[in-house]
């Protein structure tokens, strides 16, 4: 691929992903080849029907997971195929994750928890932890085990934590999954101020109103990417997911 001149803004880049899962006697094509590239600063929204590979993308984006066949580069550095101390360390210092289960550890305080994130990035100024709590409208809530917390909470703790490294890519799996039209425009108002920070955004979502706030949509079908959304930028655009990568 020619190198455009706005390729080193790229900091996520998947090349050609599969994941293939066995179970039993089933066997399941998850992902069937998905490229694409996030730059810097860029909002970029995930949608697609249950089943279609979403979480499988996500968490091989994440190194929580291993892809079968293809590549995962997170600022500049290939995190797949690598073991998973290795891809834990690279993604405690480059990468964001929010899961739905809210990636909080159950018998920390929502301050310890940003604390602990923080732990593995040494040598780099890290956001205080009261700060970002502030901003999330969690100040008095910051002694709080994650229990004692809301569902409203526990999304904007979870982002907190998924924050607290100051990553240069955020992944999110359906950040506003549950939330009141009001925590929903907090956590959006949060990730485009990290996006206006440089930070890459990719969100899994079923929000229209993410979508709309997002800079580009794909969209997976049955482990396939195609650039667009009905909709949005319309289907006779849709392109196949080796030219999503641009
Ligand atoms: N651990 C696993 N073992 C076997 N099959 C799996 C596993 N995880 C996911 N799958 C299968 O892979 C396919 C993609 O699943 P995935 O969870 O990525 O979809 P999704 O788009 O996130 O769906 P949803 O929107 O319902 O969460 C599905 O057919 C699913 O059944």
């Amino acid at each position: 691929m020619p190198a455009g001149p706005s390729d080193d803004d790229v900091v996520l880049a998947a090349r050609e992903l599969y994941r293939f899962y066995r179970a039993g006697e089933e066997e399941t094509l998850a992902l069937r080849g998905v490229s694409l590239r996030v730059r810097r600063g860029e909002t970029v929204a995930v949608v697609g029907p249950s089943g279609a590979g979403k979480s499988t993308l996500l968490a091989c984006l994440a190194g929580l997971d291993e892809p079968s066949g293809g590549e995962v580069r997170v600022a500049g550095v290939r995190i797949s195929h690598r073991p998973e101390t290795e891809r834990a360390r690279l993604r405690a210092r480059h990468v964001g994750v929010l899961l739905q289960s809210h990636n909080l550890l159950p018998h920390l305080t929502v301050r310890d928890n940003i604390r602990l994130a923080q732990h593995a990035v040494r040598g780099r100024p890290a956001v205080r932890a009261a700060a970002l709590l502030e901003q999330m409208g969690l100040g008095r809530r910051s002694g709080a085990l994650p229990r004692q917390l809301s569902g409203g909470e526990l999304a904007r703790a979870g982002l907190a934590v998924a924050l607290a490294n100051s990553p240069a890519v955020l992944l999110a799996d359906e950040p506003t999954g549950e939330l009141d039209g009001v925590t929903e425009e907090l956590v959006l108002r949060m990730l485009r101020d990290r996006a206006a920070d440089g930070c890459a955004v990719l969100i899994v979502t079923h929000s229209a109103e993410a979508v709309r706030g997002a800079d580009r949509v794909i969209t997976l079908d049955d482990g396939r990417a195609r650039e667009g959304h009905e909709g949005h930028e319309g289907t006779a655009q849709a392109k196949e997911s080796s030219h999503v990568l641009r």
